[in-house]
């Protein structure tokens, strides 16, 4: 068993996820299976993603972790040769649904990915981005929204004299955070953390991780991760994979101190992966 630090370890008592109500679930997948060509990726994946909490993808390379991330917005769609059966409901409405319009799916899916990608341009119009895409251009609205979002990215201080200033300036943790801070400006329910952490130093991965944990109170966030001790650090919920199954689904306490099957006291030991 990998040991969790006391003052990270949480005393959870959570409910198991099978047990979410629908009021207490983000996402719903049922029987999700996904190809690439003749390949498949994802064999039967039912599960329901807690609302307001945190859940951790976890399993060895190939498993299958960002594949899934991807399908919550749809962002497999971008692949020609991917197919996707099965559902996954967000509030209860399935988004592989023909009448689903994917870019409204996109502002209630926020995603951040491995290396940030903030764009060319100032720190304040990275933030705006996708709030000018919706066509709000009141400079007082704008001004708000800049300051509240980059305040709940924890990057308000450290950039508030100079938001004009180009966002490639900032560190790299920095850029992870403003980026943090342009999926939330639109107000997403859910932000999908795709190993975010993964190219940054220890203290910005700290910064991240503790950012992570504010998050969670205002959306689900469910993040994919390499990193066993920061799935220990930031998650309420751990889903461990292996060649695109769902192995072990639970509470990530006991995920990681008494897990059910053997493939994933394996992984947790070091066995593999
Ligand atoms: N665009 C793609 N085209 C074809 N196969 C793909 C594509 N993306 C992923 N795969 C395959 O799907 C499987 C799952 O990959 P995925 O990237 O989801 O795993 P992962 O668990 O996130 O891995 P890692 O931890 O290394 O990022 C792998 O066998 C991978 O080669």
């Amino acid at each position: 068993m990998i040991s969790i630090a006391p003052e990270v370890a949480k005393i959870t008592n959570a409910i198991a996820p099978s047990e979410l109500t629908q009021e207490q679930t983000a996402l719903e997948m049922n029987k999700l299976n996904l190809f690439y060509g003749d390949k498949q990726a994802l064999y039967n994946i039912d599960m329901k993603i807690p609302k307001g909490k945190v859940t951790a993808f976890i399993g060895p390379s190939g498993c299958g972790k960002s594949t899934l991330l991807r399908c919550i917005n749809r962002m497999n769609d971008l692949v020609d040769i991917c197919r996707v059966e099965g559902q996954i409901k967000l509030d209860g409405k399935n988004i592989y649904d023909k009448d689903v319009d994917v870019a409204t799916l996109r502002q209630n899916v926020g995603m951040v990915f491995q290396r940030p990608n903030p764009f060319p341009k100032s720190i304040y119009e990275n933030v705006v981005y996708g709030l000018r895409i919706q066509g709000i251009n009141d400079k007082r609205r704008l001004d708000e929204i800049v300051e509240t979002s980059l305040r709940k990215a924890a990057l308000w201080e450290e950039v508030k004299d100079r938001l004009n200033d180009s966002a490639f300036g900032l560190s790299g943790g920095q850029q992870q955070r403003l980026v943090i801070a342009r999926a939330i400006a639109i107000e997403p329910k859910v932000l999908l953390l795709d190993e975010p952490t993964s190219a940054l130093d220890p203290i910005s991965t700290l910064t991240i991780e503790e950012l992570i944990n504010d998050l969670k109170d205002t959306y689900t966030v469910v993040i994919v991760t390499h990193n066993m001790q920061q799935a220990a650090r930031v998650s309420n919920y751990a889903a461990f994979m292996f060649m695109g199954e769902l192995i072990e689904y639970s509470d990530t306490n006991q995920l990681f101190t008494t897990p059910a099957k053997k493939k994933t006291e394996d992984y947790i030991t070091g066995r593999y992966g």
